[in-house]
Formats: C-alpha cells, structure tokens, sequence
C-alpha cells in the first residue's frame, strides 16, 4: 500500500484570450517540425472562439467534480492541477505542492492511450518539472485507462444521446466513426510497450480499436464501426495515420451512407480539436455531402468517467492489478520504462 498526500490532474494547457494563442502554439510545437502555415490556420481555429480554449475550464470542471466525489467516498487528498503547455504550468504546481509539503502524489493526465504524445511526454514532463523544484514531491503517473469501465461507461451513454438525435428512420443504417488524434505513423509504431506483440497494428490503433468494440458491443443494436483520425499536422512528407475523418466521409458518401455518428473516443472533454475539427469541419464535410452527423460528447465530468479516477487512486495507492474490459495485452498498465517512445 502506497499512500499518497495529494492528487494531481496534468493536462495539455491552452490559451484563454487572443493574446495568448500564438505565445501557447510556439510552447506546443517548440522544436517539433510543424509548418508555419499550419500554426496559422490553427491560431484561426482559436480565434473564431475568441482566443478561448475550452480545456482549461473543462480541467477546472473535472477538479470540482473529483472534489465532491472525493468528499463524498472519503477520499481526503487535496486536488492540484498543472498543463503541459501553459499556465498553471506544472512545473509551477509542483512547486506550490513543494511548499505545501506534499511528499508523495498521485497523477492522472488527461490522455487515455498509450503513445508519446498522451504517455511518455507526460513522464518526460513531470520529470522536468521536478528537475526544477527543490524538494520536489515523487510523483506517480496513472497508467493508460482507454479500456477501464469508467471509461467505456460514459462514452456508451454519450453515444445512446447521440444516436437519438438521429431521426429514427435513419437510425438502423448509422455508421458510428470513432475519432481519434492522428500521429506521425514513426511514433506510432513506437506506442506501447516494445516488447508486447500488437498484432498487426500499433498499439494505439489496437487499444483504439479495442475501445470502439466495447463502446459499440454495449449499444442497444449492432451498428458498423470505424476508426477514423482527425487533427493532423506535421509537414504533407511526413506519412501520419489515416483515414482522415473527412477524405473517409466523401467516401462514405459515395456508397450510399446518410448519417453517422462521430464518437471522440480518443479524448477525454470537448476541447478545441473536437469543437473545431469535429464539430466545425467534419460538419461541414458533411453538410456539403447530405451527411447526417451528430458528435457524441467526450467524457468530460460524467459521474462514471469521475469515478474512474477514484478508482484508478485506490488501484495506485494498493497497487491492485489493473481493471480493464479489453482483451489485448495490457499495454502500459505495467509501466514499462522504455514505452512510447517519440520515433
Ligand atoms: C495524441 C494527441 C492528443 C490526444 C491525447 C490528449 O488529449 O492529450 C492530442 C491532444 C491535444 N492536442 C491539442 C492541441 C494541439 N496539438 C498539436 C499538435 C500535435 N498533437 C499531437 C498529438 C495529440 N494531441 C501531435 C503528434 C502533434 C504534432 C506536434 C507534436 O509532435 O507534439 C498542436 C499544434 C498545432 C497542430 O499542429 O495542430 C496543438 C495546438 C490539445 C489542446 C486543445 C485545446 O486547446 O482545447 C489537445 C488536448
Ligand atoms: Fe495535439
């Protein structure tokens, strides 16, 4: 038994006014490749929402959420919070947990698959952040929860919701896209842990695909299922995972398909990549082709999603085996020290 004095939510970060998009796009792509025209087309995405993120609000949502579920099953860990790319860094919460005399905490990011972007580069990040801090807490990462019932549970509610705003008549023949961030196919074939056999995917496609069966095996009918990605970036050279969200719906189009349902099983709240890529793109994708399309909401503070993380404390803190409805490998759950590497 590990026992933890505090409880610390890390997230991606994101700006709140026009002045801060480009300083915040400059911290995420730092060193990264991305081209300049990219970086402009999605300081545009910001604007059109005035510069406002939604993930910060979404991260202090999650905060009360876990606040009252904590209270309410006697769980007595104060709750912080740091991002990745901007304010509150982590590397200033750490910090004020220093300060504070925390000691040893326990960490969920908001990422529920293993790959570098949602697994390592958090281990990377809180390493650096304590490198920084005198007298720095430990600080244990909550392994890749993609297949935990919490999880499943609440996108399975989601997905009936948006299922019924299908007009019935249509509702037999919906095709249900689960969407997902596109990676560089380099990192990838880097996800998970080196020495587990995928098959013959990666792992973040397998866990993806693993989440999509068990989302779609608990909905009231058999409905078909994909996975499709969104959000890529990066140079046109660079080969990234595809079906991308929109080329897939002009296809789907062809063969006859009038509605679908988009599930963003790879996120855990509606940020900026859902509320623009999915909900402003992929729906004009779809408007232009006589799609009907309706967006499943991401977990954000559904109480099945809240208890979860409660969950994934006490499994922490006890060190029980970890609970998962998939069948593949457990991929990270073990916290292997050399998974997900970039490329
Ligand atoms: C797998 C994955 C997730 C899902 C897991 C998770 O949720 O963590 C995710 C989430 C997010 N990605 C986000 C924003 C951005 N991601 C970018 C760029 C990139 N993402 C990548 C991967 C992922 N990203 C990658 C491989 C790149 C290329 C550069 C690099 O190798 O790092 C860029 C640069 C511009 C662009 O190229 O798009 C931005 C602005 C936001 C915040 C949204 C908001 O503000 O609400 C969130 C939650
Ligand atoms: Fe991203």
């Amino acid at each position: 038994m590990r026992s933890y004095d505090a409880f610390l939510l890390i997230s991606f970060g994101g700006p709140e006014k026009r002045e801060d998009v480009i300083p915040f796009l400059e911290n995420v792509t730092r060193g990264r490749g991305i081209p300049r025209e990219r970086l402009a087309e999605v300081g545009e995405h910001y604007y059109l929402f005035d510069g406002v993120s939604p993930i910060n609000q979404q991260c202090r949502d999650l905060i009360a959420a876990l606040r009252d579920d904590f209270a309410a099953n006697g769980v007595e860990l104060p709750i912080y919070w740091g991002n990745r790319n901007w304010d509150p860094y982590l590397e200033d919460t750490v910090a004020e947990m220093a300060r504070n005399g925390v000691r040893r905490a326990v960490a969920l990011a908001t990422s529920a698959y293993s790959n570098y972007s949602s697994h390592r580069q958090y281990l990377e990040d809180i390493e650096r952040a304590r490198a920084a801090v005198p007298e720095a807490p430990e600080i244990d990462l909550i392994r890749p929860f993609y297949d935990h019932p919490g999880f499943i549970d609440a996108f399975v509610d989601h997905t009936r919701q948006a299922l019924e705003r299908i007009p019935e008549e249509l509702r037999p023949e919906t095709r249900l896209l689960y969407s997902a961030h596109s990676l560089p196919i380099a990192m990838a074939k880097k996800s998970g842990d080196p020495r587990r056999d995928y098959g013959s995917l990666t792992a973040y496609e397998a866990q993806l695909l693993e989440t999509a069966r068990l989302i779609t095996e608990r909905l009231d009918r058999d409905y078909p299922y994909e996975i499709v990605y969104q959000s890529r970036s990066g140079p046109p050279s660079q080969p990234w995972l595809e079906p991308d969200i929109n080329d897939r719906l002009e296809q789907l189009a062809k063969e006859g398909v009038r509605s679908v349902v988009v599930v963003p099983h790879g996120f855990v709240s509606d940020h900026m990549e859902v509320k623009y890529d999915l909900d402003v793109e992929a729906r004009e994708t779809a408007e232009k082709l006589g799609i009907r399309l309706e967006r499943a909401a991401a977990p954000g503070t559904h109480p099945a999603f809240v208890a979860m993380v409660r969950d994934l404390v006490a499994e922490r803190a006890e060190g029980r085996p970890p609970r998962g409805l998939g069948a593949i490998e457990r991929s990270c759950h073990d916290d292997p020290a050399d998974c997900c590497q970039r490329s």
